[in-house]
């Protein structure tokens, strides 16, 4: 079972924002394809009753496109592959209409939602080479020297002041989707900090006490399903006394240079975390109680050996062990191990039970 994404706890941002951006576009994009689809479905059959068969056929052709896209989108999941069926359906009708005018010569309006739309589902990137091309071909369907297949006749102020228009329009769009992608890129990483430093504790830099109640207990740590191992609460022996001996600054040099060494001694897939004060939480998922109590006796032993600078005397710690059963609560088991670190503190310090 994977309890976490990263070593020692450090978990992804699990509400990533252009996850839930890209779940609102595809939303946005299939009532676009819908609304998109209804109206070529009407003016196909108005066109075919108008006895405009060509007209209709290409409406009516394009929106079974668009349903087919959709149905695809719904089977592959493959957004990006349905936006570009999308874009390239909706610019090819777009061409149609300039070249024919559509219905009393209104098809060049039809080419400035289309602008947004293929910005819109394609992200500012794609939509830009798509927008030029679709600029570009405009030019090229109303200025080619006798072009034979523009068959609408546009005044020629009409066909300027239609360019002037549409690229004011795509530089709009186009700006906005890049302002926006740039700030959501911003969000996405103050977001991720923000998160971090919610579930990280400040002077040991190690995961906090919200990260193992919010994050280790929800992602059923202490589920049934969970295939067994053990949590430890470790605690400073005498650590009031170092305080008062040494000052609080000293105090908290000695709390770092514990998370440091409970670090260097642990695996990477065992949960260290800051419970409280000078209180830790070490999780070790697959270790049975007795293999937790020889680790954590090495983890004692070793630390008797560590020197820290300002103390005379080695620092110690009590350990109290629980083997985390299936079906216990996470209440439960703390409370047991807390029992346990008791029971050592009275035994004399500088123990383990379990
Ligand atoms: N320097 C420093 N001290 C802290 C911090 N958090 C808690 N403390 C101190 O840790 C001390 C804990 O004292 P006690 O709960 O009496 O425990 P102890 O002295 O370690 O005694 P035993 O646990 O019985 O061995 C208190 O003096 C707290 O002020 C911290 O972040 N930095």
């Amino acid at each position: 079972m994977q309890l976490f994404d990263n070593a020692n706890g450090r978990e992804q941002s699990e509400y990533d924002l252009s996850q839930l951006e890209n779940h609102r576009r595809i939303q946005l994009f299939q009532l676009l394809s819908l609304v998109g689809i209804a109206m070529l479905l009407t003016f196909g059959g108005v066109s075919f009753f108008r006895g405009a068969l060509w007209l209709s056929l290409l409406l009516v052709g394009i929106g079974m496109i668009g349903v087919l896209n959709m149905v695809w989108l719904h089977v592959q999941r493959n957004y990006v592959g349905a936006a570009v069926v999308l874009a390239s359906c909706v610019t090819f009708l777009n061409l149609v209409l300039v070249a024919t005018g559509g219905v009393a010569n209104t098809g060049l309006l039809w080419v400035y939602p289309t602008a947004a739309i293929v910005i819109f589902v394609t992200g500012y990137r794609a939509g830009f080479a798509l927008s030029s091309l679709l600029l570009v071909s405009c030019v090229i369907v109303l200025f080619w020297p006798d072009n034979p297949w523009l068959t609408a006749d546009y005044p020629s102020e009409v066909k300027i002041r239609f360019l002037a228009t549409l690229v004011s329009l795509l530089i709009a769009c186009l700006g906005s989707e890049m302002v926006h992608v740039h700030s959501r890129v911003r969000v996405q990483a103050l977001h991720s900090r923000v998160q971090s430093a919610a579930i990280t504790d400040t002077l040991t830099k190690l995961p906090n006490r919200r990260f193992v109640t919010e994050h280790c207990i929800r992602r059923g740590f202490f589920d049934r399903s969970f295939e067994g191992g053990t949590l430890i609460l470790a605690d400073v022996d005498r650590f009031k006394r170092i305080n008062d001996e040494f000052g609080h600054d000293t105090g908290d040099h000695v709390l770092e240079k514990i998370a440091e060494y409970l670090d260097r001694t642990t695996r990477d897939e065992d949960v260290i975390a800051r419970w409280g004060g000078e209180e830790f939480l070490i999780l070790l998922p697959g270790v049975n109680l007795q293999q937790a109590w020889n680790r954590a006796d090495e983890i004692r032993e070793g630390l008797t050996l560590e020197t820290f600078d300002d103390l005379s005397e080695p620092v110690t710690m009590s350990f109290g062990l629980v083997h985390i059963e299936s079906g216990k609560s996470a209440d439960k088991l703390l409370n047991q191990a807390d029992k346990n670190l008791y029971e050592a503190k009275a035994s004399g310090r500088n123990c383990v039970v379990g």
